[in-house]
């Protein structure tokens, strides 16, 4: 699939219900429609019974003609034709509500399963893709899926009974003009297995188009003000046009194909029809033939006409549907996380962290990032990493996370190398709070019991109070439980990294990683977050991406990195004595906020 946001479907490993791997989208939808299938089967039995109804009424009025003919009692025939019509518009109701049912049950299992799966993807996956285009396949490729999981398959399976069942009865009233009507089936059959595949491909084109479209509009939003201030509106509608237009015209394409899937069953259907009533009407006059017959025959021709309407939306359906499950299942292939697996450490207070030699790059073709890193900071107390942009400060975060595996040496988190540790329980010793946007869409209560979800009101203001932020809580119109806006947006930047400070806390980390906003802070906001930081360190152990002169010094200890090596390790005084590099960052940071 060209330009796609999932470049590769890959095996899964450790997703939870896992849909087998590397099967046909047909067997990937079975996957899916088998947990609905009860429902789906006495949906399907009801609108079944419901077409035998209607196949039965062309023969209840064919006999009602001949009685007509022989001047017999019409009552019978009238009752039973008058009941067949009455349940089978009941049976054709209540069948298809309850597969629609079942097929919004089908949706809900599909998200569900690609929802879970999304938020424990691996974060390498998620560095390579679009996020818009994976909401569109969270949303709009997952209706696509309902109805092929549901009315698609019953009403192929019913129309082609249907099919078979009329052909039937049309051989037993009459074999030669069944011939006809067969030949003219067969050639349906060719056209449609010519243009069905191309619906399948048409749609998937349009769906990657929409996918685009929704990447296209994510960029935007999350870089919104940028956008604005760059005077980069037209620029960047004329790239949601550009989508915009290649979706229509991918749309247009399902349309011409199942425009035509229309027209090629029908046509050979009405030559069938004038050529029976040719032939037919000739084999009346020599009397091969009753005229009753030749009725019923063309009844049952009219009457083929629904089963292969119902064939053909079913097969163009399932076309849409196939294309839809093979993009779901592309996300559904990605890596994800398994946050349980690993030996469980029972373990309190500080939690050491220790990098024994790391070697460490992104990917395979990217350059290598940490040269052999290896330092300790254990115990309470504040570590300061610091080093020119780009050394590799954030990347240790992402390694005691395990985002990211390394590729040699050890990282150990309270002496188990983290390769070892339950992910979960890894993650809930550690209180991370990230360099940029730490804070959700959302109220401010919502932001922090994201990751405290029992937390009481009175933790959630004992936490605010040490972060800081009560004078905040009471100017906001509605406290604790005022919108924050999209991202934060509401908020300063020294506010939102306080706020994600709280959230860190609020889960009693025994390791609180901390990634200094780069941006420079007001001295009030900067005084709060270091005081904060310093409360955090007297309890446990806390290592900051420090970019501030005023975090440095009063760190209880510094670990010096340049181009992923570590080059000093010690206090602010030892490396101002003893390493060129440090003196020579610490002037620059000196001088910088002396400028300030
Ligand atoms: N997700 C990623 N994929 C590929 N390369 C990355 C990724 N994240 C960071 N890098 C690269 O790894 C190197 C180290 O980045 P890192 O963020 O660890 O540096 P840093 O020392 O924290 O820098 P800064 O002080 O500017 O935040 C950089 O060259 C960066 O471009």
């Amino acid at each position: 699939m060209a330009d796609t946001a999932v470049d590769s479907a890959r095996p899964e490993e450790g997703a939870p219900d896992a849909a087998p791997a590397e099967k046909a989208p047909i067997s990937r939808l079975w996957y899916y429609a088998r947990f609905h299938l009860k429902a789906l089967l006495v949906g399907g039995a009801l609108t079944f019974l419901g077409s035998i109804l209607g196949l039965v009424q062309p023969i209840i009025a064919m006999q009602l003609i001949e009685t007509l003919g022989e001047g017999g009692s019409l009552r019978t025939l009238l009752v039973l034709l008058a009941a067949a019509v009455l349940a089978g518009a009941v049976l054709e109701a209540f069948g298809p509500y309850i597969m629609q049912r079942a097929g919004q049950d089908i949706i809900l299992t599909v998200r569900r399963r690609l929802v879970s799966q999304l938020v424990h993807l691996k974060v390498p996956e998620v560095d390579r893709l679009k996020p818009g285009d994976l909401v569109s396949r969270l949303t709009s490729d997952t209706n696509l899926l309902r109805t092929v999981a549901s009315t698609t398959v019953i009403g192929g399976v019913t129309g082609l009974i249907m099919l078979v069942g009329g052909l039937v009865v049309m051989a037993w009233i009459d074999i030669v003009l069944f011939g006809i009507t067969l030949a003219m089936a067969l050639l349906v059959t060719v056209v449609m297995l010519f243009v069905m595949p191309r619906i399948g491909q048409a749609t998937e084109a349009s769906q990657t188009a929409l996918g685009q479209m929704g990447a296209v509009l994510e960029r935007i939003f999350t870089a919104f003000r940028t956008v604005k201030a760059s005077g980069a509106e037209e620029h960047e509608i004329g790239k949601l046009d550009e989508a915009a237009i290649r979706a229509r015209d991918k749309g247009v394409m399902v349309a011409v194909w199942e425009a035509l899937a229309g027209v090629l069953a029908f046509l050979p259907v009405n030559i069938a029809f004038l050529i029976v009533l040719g032939v037919g009407g000739s084999r009346v006059a020599t009397g091969d033939m009753t005229i009753s017959s030749l009725i019923g025959f063309l009844l049952m021709l009219f009457y083929l006409m629904g089963p292969i309407t119902s064939l053909t939306a079913a097969l163009s359906q399932l076309q849409t549907g196939l294309a839809a499950v093979r993009r779901v299942e592309e996300v559904a292939d990605l890596d994800a996380e398994d946050l349980n697996h690993g030996r469980r450490t029972a373990g309190d207070g500080p939690a050491a962290v220790v990098f024994d030699d790391v070697e460490f790059r992104y990917d395979e073709g990217l350059e290598q990032v940490h040269h052999g890193v290896s330092f300790t900071a254990s115990g309470k107390g504040l570590t300061a990493l610091v080093g020119p942009s780009g050394a590799g400060k954030t990347t240790v975060f992402s390694l005691i996370e395990r985002f990211y595996p390394v590729n040699s040496g050890r990282v150990l988190v309270d002496g188990t190398n983290v390769d070892d540790w339950p992910l979960g329980d890894l993650r809930r010793t550690i209180g991370y709070v990230e360099q940029d946007a730490p804070v959700l869409h959302g109220t401010l209560r919502d932001n922090l019991i994201m990751a405290a979800p029992d937390a009481t009101d009175e933790e959630l203001h004992d936490i605010l109070g040490r972060a800081r932020l009560s004078g905040l809580v009471e100017r906001l119109p509605d406290g604790i439980d005022s919108l924050v806006g999209y991202r934060g947006l509401t908020l300063s930047g020294g506010e939102r990294q306080r706020i994600a400070i709280a959230r860190a806390l609020l889960r009693r980390p025994r390791l609180l990683l901390m990634d200094e906003a780069t941006s420079q802070l007001d001295a009030a906001n900067e005084a709060a977050l270091r005081q904060t930081m310093m409360d955090a360190a007297e309890q446990t152990n806390v290592i900051v991406v420090a970019h501030r002169l005023s975090t440095v010094t009063s760190a209880d200890r510094i670990v010096v990195m340049d181009a992923g090596r570590v080059r000093a390790m010690g206090t602010h005084e030892e490396l101002l004595e003893e390493d060129k590099l440090y003196r020579d960052l610490a002037a620059e940071q000196l001088l910088t906020s002396e400028k300030d």
